[in-house]
């Protein structure tokens, strides 16, 4: 029997990936498990801190004596053995704490604070109400109040599955609950009584009939009782004082997608999409870690795919994850999975309320729901025997968190599919560089789907020169060409999205006449404006110059900022086209929980003729009536100072040119732009990605730019400018001394925005190939840095950062 605890503490400002030893008093021994959060004396006095315990034994090797666990908060482990094991690869990886890690993968009313209920399962027989449930209610849930008895009688009720834990949120309940009816007598008995009750009292005696309809131990809700028995809540009240039936207490789930959704069967497959899932299922049967790339054009049907797959492996017993990029941006998908696995869908995302997302991490935890649907952090869902995990648009950047521990999904995807034996398969119109090229490395087995369901063709693009526009009209948003283009779509009452772009907003200056952009004579990456010391900057190597006012390409003055709002554009919009409906869906008309969904709903009524959005329209839409899609202005995203920018300007224009023409009527595209011959945008134009891939992969390798190199960046930040420079020069100094010389490190350079929330950031890029020292050497700066963090000093490690702002 263990006695000693390896417990990872949560203490913020003291973090160590090295667990403490603590001894197990005698009247937890039963009790304790590893993958239970626990309280443990944490330092002098009588602080009192939550920790995890990692792992159990008899022995240890300190010498002094051993404080003791004090109090378990869970009854059954809220971490399994699979993600004990990934927290600790992900730690590894991300070079985040454990406790870090940890604390990322459970939902979020686990890391409050807590109250914690017992409540039965199934009914109880009624020795054990009397016993442990003498209120008939959940009871409250602290061993330390409760004596010995009585929680190893509940221990033995919660292995034999009769009861569980749950969490309360201060006293928000955590799990809903609603009384519930189970007949108490058998039918023979309840018809008896049906007869001789019948004509004194009606009432009664058709919910005695309704009784004998029901499975025994199978509680039903009151309400539902009284809905279809057509009997009055006095008539349920008499019925339990005669001891016809008993009442309890049973959790109701909060559906986080409310509406019913109409059940789907599944469509036949054309060719393509058959070899995909013939090939897929074949992983699947053979439980082969065998990890796909679907590389299939827009409206080309990757979804049935992916659905036909889900089912393959749930007909098998096993079950199902999906990744999609952010729930509430793609209603659209979640509705389809629901369609065609109904209740056992879970749904996880950052949206739910912590109880909802709390309920729906229990559905997963206890095997009821087998297919989980979410975005990143659903990634970690306690979902067991999985048989095939999907990721959908693979390419976006939103899988990569932003925040330790700063992992990507994708990562974590493939780490799951080996540990559970089953394929991963990533899907997008256009894949990122990096998966595209692992498939053509051979580890990832590519299933093209090169044409559009029935034949339908990919809408003609049109690139509309906005230099000459200028030159012609008054520098006003819409192009003349996609004016005309708007008004026959008006005309014909088919829909329009227009897309406006704002990221990289006005952070980069641009010449209105030739389209220039100012580059680094070093990297080839935009510089950025720096309204703080006026000059343009390279967040890469630090170059710095002066803010130029006429352009150096052309001698044009019209060089300035870039960049519009929304509402602006919506206005002139509404001016050109004064009877069409216009909807906005932008940061600011999505600020309220399920407006995405309640405008793309009212987009598909055809209750407005134009969508205007941001880039949140440009994912996953599938209307029928859509047949234009306008860009208004695709040069916003070249001008980050990124080395990605052309690889998120292609997806994003191939993407959305996608939304048109996916039924049967013909759709047509309008890209405004400043640089008509950027190879991005012309290969969006062809929506070609495999030419944009070999284009790009070329520049990359030119640049030594992932995917050929590994990147690796390190952020200081502090409120005093000095400190965090300085904090940057010493950890420069100590990968110079460290790494090998084929390491390039780019910086120290102030961040894109170097003052954010009153802090100074400094950066440095590190690329390299192979560096068999690169772990030890952060590892030393990660341990360096915690001293320092208690004075305001804070050190980032990101691994294959996606953001370079
Ligand atoms: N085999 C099929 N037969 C008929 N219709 C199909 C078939 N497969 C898919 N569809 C329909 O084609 C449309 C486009 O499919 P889907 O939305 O899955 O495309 P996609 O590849 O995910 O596109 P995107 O990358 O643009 O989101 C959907 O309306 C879908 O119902
Ligand atoms: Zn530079
Ligand atoms: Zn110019």
């Amino acid at each position: 029997m263990a006695q000693i605890g390896q417990v990872l503490v949560d203490v913020p400002t003291m973090q160590t990936n090295d667990p403490y030893s603590y001894a197990i008093p005698a009247e937890l021994e039963h009790q304790v498990e590893v993958g239970m959060r626990v309280t443990v004396p944490f330092g002098r006095g009588k602080r009192v801190v939550s920790g995890v315990v990692v792992g159990l034994s008899d022995v240890t090797n300190f010498d002094g004596q051993l404080k003791s666990i004090q109090s378990v908060l869970d009854l059954a482990p809220v971490l399994n053995t699979e993600l004990q094991q990934l927290a600790d690869w992900l730690a590894d990886t991300t070079y985040a704490f454990r406790i870090t890690c940890i604390q990322t993968m459970l939902p979020n009313l686990l890391k409050a604070q807590t109250e914690r209920f017992i409540q039965p399962t199934t009914p109880l027989t009624a020795t054990e109400m009397a016993t442990y449930f003498p209120d008939g209610a959940p009871r409250e849930f602290d061993a330390a109040k409760l004596d010995d008895q009585t929680v190893s009688g509940l221990l033995k009720l919660q292995r034999a599955g009769k009861v569980e834990v749950v969490y309360q949120v201060k006293d928000r309940a955590a799990a809903k609950t609603t009384t519930g009816i189970t007949p108490a007598l058998p039918v023979s008995k309840l018809q008896e009584i049906q007869v001789t009750v019948a004509k004194k009292a009606p009432k009664q005696a058709d919910l005695l009939a309704y009784l004998q309809t029901m499975t025994p131990d199978t509680p039903v809700a009151q309400s539902q009782i009284v809905h279809r028995a057509g009997v009055s809540a006095a008539v349920i009240n008499t019925a339990a004082d005669k001891g016809w039936l008993t009442k309890q207490q049973i959790e109701v789930y909060r559906d986080p997608f409310h509406q019913p959704v109409k059940p789907t069967q599944p469509l036949k497959l054309n060719a393509e999409q058959q070899v995909a899932v013939d090939q897929i299922t074949t992983a699947i049967d053979q439980q082969k870690v065998q990890n796909f790339l679907v590389e299939g054009v827009t409206g080309s049907g990757k979804t049935e795919v992916y659905l036909q797959s889900i089912a393959v492996a749930l007909n098998q017993g096993r079950t199902a994850l999906m990744l999609v990029p952010e729930i509430a941006l793609t209603p659209q998908m979640v509705n389809r999975v629901k369609a065609r696995f109904g209740q056992r869908v879970a749904v996880l995302h950052s949206g739910l309320s912590k109880g909802e997302q709390y309920d729906e991490w229990r559905r997963i935890d206890s095997g009821e729901a087998t297919v989980v649907v979410g975005a990143r952090s659903a990634v970690f869902a306690p979902v067991k025997n999985l048989g095939i995990i999907i990721m959908d648009e693979e390419h976006e950047s939103s899988y990569k968190q932003d925040e330790n521990p700063r992992y990507h999904a994708r990562d974590v995807a493939l780490w799951r599919g080996q540990y559970n034996q089953c394929p991963v398969v990533l899907g997008s119109a256009t894949p990122s560089l990096e998966t595209r090229a692992r498939a053509a490395k051979g580890l990832y087995t590519r299933l093209v789907l090169a044409k559009r369901v029935n034949d339908r063709p990919l809408p003609p693009v049109h690139i509309v020169d906005m230099r000459e526009e200028v030159k012609q009209r008054s520098e006003g948003d819409f192009s003349q060409p996609l004016l005309t283009a708007i008004q026959t779509r008006l005309d014909r009452h088919e829909q329009i999205v227009l897309l406006l772009n704002r990221r990289g907003f006005s952070s980069f200056v641009m010449c209105r006449d030739c389209g220039f952009v100012l580059k680094c004579p070093n990297c080839d990456i935009s510089l950025t404006l720096h309204m703080d010391t006026h000059t343009m900057k390279c967040h890469y190597c630090g170059h710095e110059e002066a803010i130029p006012h006429v352009c150096p390409n052309c001698h044009s003055r019209k060089i300035r900022y870039y960049g519009t709002g929304t509402q602006k554009v919506e206005q002139a919009l509404q001016r050109e086209f004064p009877s069409a409906n216009i909807l906005r869906m932008d940061v600011d008309s999505t600020r309220r929980k399920g407006a995405h969904e309640r405008i793309l709903q009212k987009f598909g009524k055809h209750e407005a003729d134009i969508l205007l959005g941001t880039q949140m329209i440009a994912k996953g839409l599938d209307f029928p009536n859509v047949t234009l899609v306008g860009v208004l202005n695709a040069d916003t995203a070249l001008g980050l100072p990124d080395f990605r920018a052309s690889e998120r300007t292609f997806q994003l224009l191939t993407q959305v040119s996608g939304r048109a023409g996916r039924a049967s009527k013909p759709g047509e595209v309008f890209i405004q732009t400043f640089n008509p011959d950027h190879y991005a945008i012309q290969l969006a134009q062809q929506q070609d990605y495999e030419r944009f891939f070999v284009t790009e992969m070329h520049m990359r390798h030119q640049g030594s730019y992932p995917p050929y190199y590994f990147a690796v960046q390190l952020t200081a930040s502090h409120e005093e400018e000095a400190v965090a420079a300085k904090a940057m020069f010493q950890i420069v100094a100590a990968l110079k001394k460290g790494l090998s010389p084929d390491a390039i490190i780019l910086g120290p350079t102030p961040k894109a925005i170097a003052r954010v929330k009153r802090k100074y950031y400094y950066q440095v890029v590190i690329k390299y190939k192979q560096e068999p020292q690169l772990k030890p050497v952060l590892e030393q700066i990660r341990q360096a840095a915690q001293v320092p963090a208690r004075h305001g000093l804070s050190v980032t490690i990101d691994s294959e950062p996606m953001n370079f702002m």
